[in-house]
């Protein structure tokens, strides 16, 4: 079997972890999992986890470690067969020191883009709530406007996306992610991208990717019978 790849994609709000996660998961075969996602599927199947999670962030407040832990290490320590790219988790240094106790990263993105550039994306984000897809009217826009293109449900937007909560959820974000990066970066994994542009900072994600991951992983990969 070809060797398992796990990696995590960091980076402040609005900064391109969903939307660039996507694109690896598309080119890379590896299976894209969401802190965000994990958390919208336990709030809709009330589980216990769920439940506490859902009266924080309802008060727009992170979700306390030990709960983030109980509910994704066991998702992590059964995905022995596939590699993964996890999106939004560790975010603090006690979870990326429960996440270290359960597997190896091979790899860490750290997405570093100017306020300006956050602060204008944000406040244009759409977001579909019950699956977390998001749009932007300039970059991704719906195909009808205020519509998620799937279930053509309405689009929100948050009130922490806008500018008078940024610089906060920034702040917030610099002081708990900078021992988490230093963390990676002592175990020589870290690899960061600066630029304004998703289009521009893809194309050298793409080409680190292409050293680490020779071929898309074994069980995701379609085997042709020989005529
Ligand atoms: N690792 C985590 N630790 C604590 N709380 C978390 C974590 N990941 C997500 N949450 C909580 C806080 C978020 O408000 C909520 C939804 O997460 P998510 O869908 O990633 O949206 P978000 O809009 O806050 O993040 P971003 O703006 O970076 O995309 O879940
Ligand atoms: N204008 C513009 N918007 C982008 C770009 N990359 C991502 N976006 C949009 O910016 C917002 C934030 O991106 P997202 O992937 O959700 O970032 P995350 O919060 O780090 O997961 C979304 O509305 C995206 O559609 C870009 O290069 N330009």
């Amino acid at each position: 079997m070809a060797k398992l790849f796990r990696a995590v994609i960091m980076g402040p709000p609005g900064s391109g972890k969903g939307t660039i996660s996507e694109r690896i998961a598309q080119s890379f075969g590896l299976k894209h999992l969401s802190s965000g996602d994990f958390l919208r599927e336990n709030i809709a199947a009330n589980t216990e986890a769920g439940v506490l999670a859902k009266t924080y962030i309802e008060r727009g407040l992170m979700v306390p470690d030990n709960v983030m832990t109980r509910l994704l290490l066991p998702r992590l320590e059964e995905m022995t067969r596939h590699s993964w790219l996890m999106d939004g988790f560790p975010c603090t240094l006690a979870q990326a020191k429960a996440l270290n106790s359960t597997c190896d990263l091979d790899l860490v993105i750290s997405l570093n883009i100017p306020y300006e550039t956050l602060k204008d994306r944000l406040s244009d984000r759409w977001i579909h709530p019950a699956s977390g897809r998001v749009y932007n009217r300039g970059f991704n826009p719906p195909r009808v406007q205020g519509r998620d293109d799937l279930s053509g449900e309405p689009l929100i937007q948050h009130d922490n996306d806008q500018p008078e909560a940024l610089v906060a959820r920034l702040r917030h974000y610099k002081d708990v992610a900078k021992p988490v990066i230093d963390l990676y970066k002592s175990k020589g994994i870290l690899h960061t991208f600066s630029g304004t542009e998703t289009d521009r900072i893809w194309p050298y994600i793409n080409s680190l990717l292409s050293t680490k991951i020779p071929s898309r992983p074994e069980t995701d990969t379609q085997h042709i019978p020989m005529p």
